[in-house]
């Protein structure tokens, strides 16, 4: 039986097809990022480094805020204290646009990371023409070889990459493949269960302390952040919970709780 995976999956196939019509996006140049490093300002950061993102809506919760204004939120984010911003630019599930990373790149100056499901090339120009500097990977969405091949694409292309990762093998793929920004995601993309504890089982088997692992899905609790930080996770994706307050300050300055260095009792 087909997931919801899947789904998206196929939806995706289609849109990529209509962008290897769009003539501009074949020919137009890419730009430079002026953006900082995500890995280096994660690195020296001493607390969770927080990815805080716009989301519209989603598959499992549906509408979450539809009449966000991407720029003015990104804004509230980034004076809030967030080290880097999310823009889901799918339309069909997530109500974003590849217009809303846009708008935001132009108002913050963190870096802006493209979250879509991102199966081709053509989908990675894009993203760096719309002024992201980092993309997301999922290891569950591609082959180990397709993976490989859009990792060293997107870096030829000046893009970081986060490789988001749920289970040892994918992240066994993501270690083999040298990927040096690991997402470990909380939910699971099949079955939209949100665990925690995937995390803390995941992030043992990952021994260099020059690796850094984003822990994302299911932030609200200042415990919650202390628990994967507590585990070694040098940063959290948050989005519905930021998404959902009038206090996106309070809301995000009680997630910064302080690192624990990977490899320190
Ligand atoms: O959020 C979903 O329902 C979802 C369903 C299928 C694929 C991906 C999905 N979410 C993408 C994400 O990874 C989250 O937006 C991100 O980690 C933030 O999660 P949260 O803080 O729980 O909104």
């Amino acid at each position: 039986m087909d997931t919801f995976l899947d789904r998206i999956l196929d939806t995706k196939s289609e849109e990529i097809q209509h962008l290897y019509q769009q003539d501009d996006l074949l020919t137009k140049p890419v730009q430079h990022s002026t953006k900082p490093s995500l890995y280096e300002s994660f690195k020296r950061d001493d607390q969770l480094s927080i990815i805080a993102e716009i989301k519209r809506a989603s598959p499992s919760k549906g509408d979450i805020n539809i009449g966000i204004e991407p720029p003015e939120q990104a804004q509230l984010y980034e004076d809030a204290g967030a080290s880097a911003i999310s823009v889901l630019t799918d339309k069909p599930y997530f109500k974003g646009s590849i217009d809303d990373l846009v708008d935001v790149q132009h108002n913050v100056n963190v870096p802006v990371l493209c979250k879509d499901f991102i199966l081709d090339p053509i989908q990675l120009k894009r993203a760096k023409q719309a002024g992201a500097s980092v993309v997301l990977l999922i290891a569950a969405a591609l082959s180990p070889e397709r993976l490989n091949d859009l990792y060293e694409q997107a870096t030829a292309l000046g893009l970081e990459v986060l490789l988001e990762v749920h289970n040892e093998a994918e992240l066994d793929i993501a270690l083999s493949i040298g990927a040096t920004i690991i997402g470990i995601n909380n939910r699971d993309l099949m079955t939209f269960n949100v665990d925690l504890s995937v995390t803390e089982s995941l992030i043992d088997r990952i021994q260099d302390p020059d690796k850094v692992i984003i822990s994302e899905s299911g932030f609200r609790t200042k415990d919650d952040a202390e628990r994967v930080a507590k585990a070694g996770a040098d940063g959290i994706l948050v989005g519905e919970s930021f998404m959902k307050t009038d206090d996106v300050e309070g809301a995000l300055s009680q997630l910064r709780v302080p690192t624990t260095r990977r490899g320190s009792s």
